[in-house]
């Protein structure tokens, strides 16, 4: 038998044609080439009609299992087939989830959409649990941080994406960073009066717009060192700053990127100046340190600061101030994966930074001025350390603990947003109390809500009252609630670490609480420090002083803001600044 009669392959078939060619005509071959052909389009069909209905199945399955599991938690009923997204859209979701937790109690859960659940937990220790457990954010959250600034590996969703990032910054923020923030709040209170003064000058000040160049300017100057000071560009990139903070949250929301919109093209070339500028001012920070090396090698070293000093432009620096600053931005720049956008880490770093500090700032600076006799003891309290103090330039804020339980007050009653919010991408989350709460799920806690509640805070929660993180030595408990105001100025009273209490939450908490908490709580307290030395600050005449909270730049402000004055102290004829 030839061979060329033998059952077909396209293998075989390819192999033998050439020995065939001769004795065949092609007619039959090329139907089989079709044949062949055929079966396997058909072959490749099936496999993708399989692959997608797996797809499908597994979506539908885990559909069923966020219903049948989204059912087990207590909450309002649906009222339509889009849940309660209409609710909400119309109301403030705070007011909603007060409610709804007052009746069906500390789990509760609403429906946004089909495929949506909103899980929002009140109770404190489930809080802890969940927020160490609940390692991932909302994609919401990386999209606008990647929209803006690229990709990076702070700030996204996974867990598993930022964990080597946050923990070297962590590392830095809380070592030779916080430091640097002890020391530097002369030269940026300096530096920001120059810039009250101009404003004064044309118009009135309030407490947001002076908290907004406090942050931002003593984040820079501790992020790139005194370069930061003599930037020439610094006001722009503030404004720049500002300006993407208004709408990044808008154009997040879009969960198809809107190319189409001119507004997000106005966006997005904002997005990019201010990543020009970043790109910028590191090369500042570079020529600086390797001017103020090549003349370190050379000089002895008290010339060598005085050359450092007029070679960078004017910016004041020593040895030490160079070196940590380039030891950070190097570690925030340093991509870990190929396609992070150069400096993307070190925008977001100056993008929460500048928001949150500020936000925390200009609540404090309201705090003082609608309480002017609280403002006189922390001042009473900064002259009498500093009396005691070896040191002139640096304020020793860990024993002013008046100034620091107003920081902690502040921080409680006005956090930077009125929901934490996580979810566990992969996996469902198992709480003690019995409760399943399915992955995919948007997790969140009402800050403001639980940071407020008599429970936990003691009766006088919603008021302004610093001292309930002062107790006397002996009493070992932390209630939350100081019935008695006590004497700040005596030793025999201790300042409480406020995070003892599980209903602190301006930071957040677990696995991915913000890694600047201590930074930003003693870099905001040395700054006051610096500032109510030689100010007294006083709300303006006429000026609105019951401000309420709502949300500004993407943060929680008092609004409308007090407009406000500053007083130089010491002197024999008080002058406005
Ligand atoms: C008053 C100032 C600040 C406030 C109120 C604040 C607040 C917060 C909050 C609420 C979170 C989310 C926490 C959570 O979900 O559990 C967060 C995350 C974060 N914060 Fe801050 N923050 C402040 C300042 C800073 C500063 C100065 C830095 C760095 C220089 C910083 C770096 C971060 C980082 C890197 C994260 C993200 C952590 C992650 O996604 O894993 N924060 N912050």
């Amino acid at each position: 038998m030839s061979s060329c009669t033998e059952p077909y392959t396209l293998l075989g078939f390819l192999s033998r044609s050439t020995s065939c060619d001769a004795d065949d005509n092609t007619g039959p071959r090329s139907q089989v080439l079709r044949d062949y052909a055929t079966r396997q389009f058909n072959a490749f069909l099936w496999l993708s009609l399989i692959a997608i209905t797996a797809l499908l199945l597994r979506k539908v399955t885990k559909l069923f299992k966020l219903w049948a599991k989204g059912s087990l938690i207590p909450g309002p009923p649906c009222p339509s087939f889009y849940g309660h997204s209409k609710l909400i859209s119309g109301a403030n979701l705070t007011e909603i989830l007060s409610k709804s937790h007052e009746k069906y109690g500390s789990v509760v859960k609403l429906w946004l959409g089909p495929t949506q659940l909103l899980v929002s937990i009140k109770d404190p220790e489930l809080i802890k649990e969940m927020l160490l457990k609940a390692k991932d954010k909302l994609p919401l959250t990386g999209r606008a941080f990647q929209l803006a600034f690229g990709q990076s590996s702070l700030f996204v969703s996974s867990f598993d994406k930022v964990q080597k990032r946050r923990d070297s910054l962590e590392t830095e923020l809380n070592g030779k960073l916080l430091e640097r923030a002890r020391v530097s709040p002369t030269k940026v209170v300096d530096c920001v009066m120059e810039r009250i003064q101009d404003i004064t000058s044309k118009g009135s000040l309030d407490c947001i717009k002076v908290s907004q160049h406090l942050a931002f300017t003593i984040l820079g100057a501790t992020l790139f060192g005194d370069a930061f000071l003599a930037w020439s560009k610094a006001a722009v990139y503030e404004e720049l700053l500002m300006m993407i903070a208004k709408d990044a949250c808008f154009w997040a929301s879009y969960s198809v990127t809107p190319f189409w919109k001119q507004g997000f093209w106005r966006y997005h070339c904002l997005c990019t100046r201010l990543k020009c500028l970043t790109q910028d001012i590191i090369q500042q920070c570079r020529q600086n340190y390797k001017l103020f090396c090549r003349v370190d090698l050379n000089l002895p070293h008290n010339e060598t600061t005085n050359i450092g000093q007029d070679a960078a432009s004017g910016a004041p620096h020593s040895s030490s101030d160079v070196m940590p600053d380039s030891l950070l931005l190097r570690e925030l720049d340093d991509r870990l994966d190929a396609r992070e956008e150069p400096c993307g880490n070190i925008t977001s770093v100056m993008f929460h930074g500048c928001l949150t500090t500020g936000g925390l700032i200009s609540n404090i600076l309201a705090r003082l001025v609608t309480h002017p006799e609280l403002q006189d003891k922390i001042h009473s309290e900064i002259i009498r350390v500093q009396k005691g103090s070896q040191k002139e330039d640096q304020q020793d804020v860990d024993k002013m603990l008046l100034l620091l339980a107003t920081v902690y007050e502040s921080a409680r009653l006005l956090p930077a947003g009125p929901l934490l919010q996580r979810c566990s991408l992969k996996h469902d989350l198992n709480l003690k109390t019995g409760v399943t709460i399915p992955a995919g799920a948007i997790l969140v806690v009402p800050v403001q809500l639980v940071q407020m509640d008599d429970s936990n805070w003691g009766s006088d929660a919603s008021q302004f009252n610093p001292y309930r993180f002062l107790s006397e030595a002996h009493a070992t408990s932390f209630t939350g609630s100081a019935e008695e105001p006590v004497d700040a100025g005596h030793s025999s009273f201790v300042l409480n670490d406020p995070n003892e209490n599980a209903a602190f939450l301006p930071f957040g908490s677990g696995t991915r609480a913000c890694v600047g908490q201590k930074f930003a709580i003693l870099g905001v307290a040395t700054l006051f420090a610096s500032l109510l030395k030689h100010y007294e600050i006083r709300l303006q005449a006429g000026s609105e002083n019951d401000p309420k909270p709502m949300m500004n730049n993407c943060v929680l402000q008092l609004l409308p803001s007090p407009k406000i004055v500053f007083m130089k102290r010491n002197s024999c004829i008080k002058k406005e600044a």
